[in-house]
């Protein structure tokens, strides 16, 4: 069975089939109110364990990506760009008892790892949406900062704004098995927050950006392995609108819709290799040779 909508059938009873009210980020988990203690496993957090509205009420805007030491180092980026009291140098990691993943905080913005592909995301943003519940926050952007591979001649270190996620089928959607049911969910992702994020680009010098359709694959190697492609694949992909391949942007999407956050997914192209098509086209496959540095 294939349920188009969140609100149908089995995905409204999980956990993050989530609405929007009042900025609030609204789960519609029936049981999860009356749950006398909700534990945060792999953030190392929980209702009874700590004053989750009095610690993360005040905060305003997630960036996730993948690995441990970017987010640290962009929370530390991000503590000398507001100017907070210190060097930002010791920041700790607040999950760092379950080490699974890390999360940082400097001022209003939350910096969190998410690890790699969609089911290590699909975890933290589950437990993340629920933190971001029960501490009563309002208003939250959440932005995945990532690095990804690119199609097209675009230029070395160019980060692609994504409007739409799509599947390996260039189409605007999320599957997912729930329980036993196949449920898919819509992978638009916020275009004013996509445009404001590209003007914001646009006031600072030699910072390449662009607004595309972005490739969610589920394997680095089998979902997506760009040498092998020599069969058009990429092409249709191109016509398609899609600029950029990585793996967890339509889980991100979709989460971010259900629960009436704004999202979006930002990365960067590091390192650039060419591969000439059959049909004579020169394409761009890039591969991550190196973490992206936070622009200044
Ligand atoms: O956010 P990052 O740069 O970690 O994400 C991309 C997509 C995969 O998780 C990983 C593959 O190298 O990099
Ligand atoms: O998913 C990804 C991320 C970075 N580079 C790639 O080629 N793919």
């Amino acid at each position: 069975r294939v349920l188009l909508s969140a609100d149908s059938g089995r995905a409204a009873m999980t956990e993050t089939t989530v609405y929007p009210g009042g900025g609030l980020v609204h789960i519609k988990n029936p049981h999860l109110e009356s749950m006398e203690e909700d534990i945060l496993h792999h953030l190392d957090l929980g209702t009874k364990t700590h004053n989750l509205p009095a610690v993360f009420g005040d905060i305003k805007f997630v960036c996730v990506g993948g690995s441990p030491n970017r987010m640290r180092a962009f929370a530390q980026f991000m503590h000398k760009q507001l100017g907070l009291a210190g060097d930002g140098e010791d920041l700790a990691d607040i999950c760092a008892g379950m080490d699974r993943y890390a999360m940082y905080r400097a001022g209003p913005v939350l910096s969190i790892s998410h690890g790699m592909g969609i089911p290590s995301i699909s975890i933290m943003l589950h437990e993340l949406i629920k933190l971001l519940h029960h501490a009563k926050c309002r208003d939250v952007t959440i932005i995945r900062i990532g690095t990804s591979g690119g199609l097209g001649k675009i230029k070395l270190g160019t980060v692609v704004i994504t409007d739409t996620a799509v599947d390996s089928s260039f189409k605007p959607r999320f599957e997912q098995v729930v329980l036993d049911d196949v449920v898919v969910q819509s992978t638009e992702l916020d275009k004013d927050l996509a445009k404001e994020l590209l003007a914001c680009s646009k006031e600072i010098s030699d910072f390449p950006a662009l607004i595309s359709h972005t490739m969610c694959a589920y394997d680095f190697y089998e979902g997506k392995t760009t040498f092998g492609r020599l069969d058009g694949y990429l092409k249709r992909a191109y016509n398609a609108g899609v600029r950029n391949i990585e793996m967890e942007s339509t889980a991100f999407a979709a989460l971010c819709g259900l629960c009436g956050l704004k999202g979006e997914c930002f990365c960067i192209l590091p390192c650039i290799h060419s591969l000439t098509q059959p049909e004579g086209l020169v394409w761009c496959e890039i591969q991550t040779t190196q973490e992206p540095k936070p622009h200044s």
